[in-house]
């Protein structure tokens, strides 16, 4: 296998170094990196520019099968890769559903041949995403995809004894629900956030309650149960301080963010513009602050994109009938800086530990997330910290253009990444070809 030679660089922001890269592996960093180097290596001029661990997405639709005229695992995977990521976890909610082993390894296959990403495909709790029975779990748990994250998400496993039955279920392999908190009764036919705005727009409110409420419930099911729990898009200040109790307790749950979370609010609706509309919504200006406090102490663990292409007819129409979701894997790292880097509170030891490493934990992978260190496996990003670009929907790699960043300026662009040893992005652009595993 070629070599790799990542000159200047600096891992986590810190002085410039270079970083060798072989056989899938970091061989050396720091003066023994260009030591060893051969002939052969490949070197790359990235004086300056942050190395990161490679990211890892606990939280992507991916839509095939199924949805490919939103995105396909290869287009999805691509925009993963652009992003930075070298690791995602593919949601369950696909036609058919990932509930069998079947359909997990049909996945898993479709994200190698593609190359860009390691690809999780994650199960489905209830068989169909019906919220009646169990999924068959195990099967997926013993299945070439080793599935250890579960997950109805698009759905909440709203009935407490599927989910008392789910927890410790997934006990045996140590596994974890990842639970969609949305109580359906308080829910329906909710639009946006239940607040001042949706009151003023007269939209059907969305209360902040549904979603601590079934939160509650779940981290004393957890409790109970002695089982483990992952929290999909934490969206209110009350679900923050849920989560606190339930950590100071002891209880196994970890708590997810999204990008979009961190940065906007439902003042957008204002512009009656569906690209805005997201499940869970856009919340308020203090709900935005408690998330970003949480995510700088440590209560939310992870960023998740939750990246939800949808076709452009889903969202060129009014609000009412626009779909829920916006895409987010190509935009999640400059979002990030944005809200949490250039503000001062974290640095980028503290990002690639909430977009690589606990990531990495949570779903049991042992090949992503780990230290720039030698020994580790070779899936780094480079990232330019301060360029500043305008998002243009058209232009990402993404098949869908439901980014609510169009036109905005953010910080920071990928310019490469290394998938266990080879180059899946270059120059910000992705490697023809990369996508075989050769
Ligand atoms: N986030 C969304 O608004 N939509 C997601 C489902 C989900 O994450 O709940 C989707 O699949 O489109
Ligand atoms: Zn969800
Ligand atoms: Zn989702």
């Amino acid at each position: 296998m070629t070599s790799h030679l990542l000159t200047g660089v600096r891992p986590y922001g810190e002085d410039p170094t270079d970083i060798l890269l072989v056989d899938g592996a970091i061989a050396a960093v720091g003066p023994e990196a260009s030591a060893q180097a051969s002939q052969d290596t490949v070197r790359h001029d990235l004086e300056g520019l942050v190395a990161l661990p490679g990211l890892v997405d606990i939280h992507t639709h991916l839509r095939e099968p199924g949805g490919e005229s939103a995105e396909t695992v290869f287009t999805g995977t691509r925009a993963a890769a652009v992003g930075g990521y070298t690791a995602v976890f593919a949601m369950a909610n696909t036609t058919p559903v990932q509930d069998s082993a079947g359909v997990v390894e049909q996945v898993l296959r479709l994200g190698r041949e593609a190359g860009w990403v390691d690809v999780h495909p994650v199960g489905a709790v209830s068989a169909g995403l019906k919220g009646d029975r169990l999924s068959d779990m195990g099967a997926m748990a013993r299945s070439a995809a080793r599935v250890r994250v579960f997950s109805d998400d698009g759905r909440c496993v709203s009935d407490p004894v599927l989910m008392r039955r789910a927890l410790e279920y997934v006990k045996s392999f140590d596994g974890v629900i990842a639970q969609h908190a949305q109580d359906p009764r308080l829910t329906e036919g909710a639009q946006m956030h239940e607040g001042a705005v949706s009151a003023e727009l007269g939209l059907q409110g969305w209360p902040a309650v549904a979603e601590e409420s079934v939160i509650a419930r779940d981290v004393l099911l957890t409790e109970h149960v002695g089982s483990r729990l992952h929290v999909c898009h934490l969206s209110t200040a009350g679900s923050v301080d849920i989560i606190r109790w339930a950590k100071a307790r002891g209880i196994r749950v970890t708590a997810e963010v999204t990008p979009h979370h961190l940065l906007l609010t439902d003042e957008m609706a204002r512009t009656y513009s569906p690209l805005y509309k997201v499940n869970p919504p856009l919340r308020t200006s203090a709900d935005v602050e408690a998330l970003r406090q949480a995510l700088a102490d440590g209560t939310i663990d992870v960023v998740g994109t939750d990246h939800a292409p949808h076709p452009l007819e889903d969202k060129d129409c009014e609000w009412a009938a626009g779909a829920f979701g916006m895409t987010g894997l190509e935009t999640a790292l400059s979002v990030l800086i944005e809200t949490m880097v250039s503000t001062g509170r974290m640095g980028w030891r503290d990002l690639a530990r909430v977009m690589s490493a606990t990531p990495a934990r949570i779903g049991r992978l042992s090949d992503q997330g780990q230290d720039l260190e030698p020994g580790a496996a070779a899936n780094v990003t480079v990232v330019d910290p301060d360029v500043r670009r305008t998002v243009d929907g058209a232009a990402q790699w993404t098949s869908s253009d439901n980014t609510p960043y169009a036109g905005t300026e953010l910080p920071g662009q990928v310019r490469a990444t290394f998938l266990h040893g080879r180059p899946t992005v270059l120059d910000g652009v992705p490697v023809v070809a990369a996508g075989s595993r050769a």
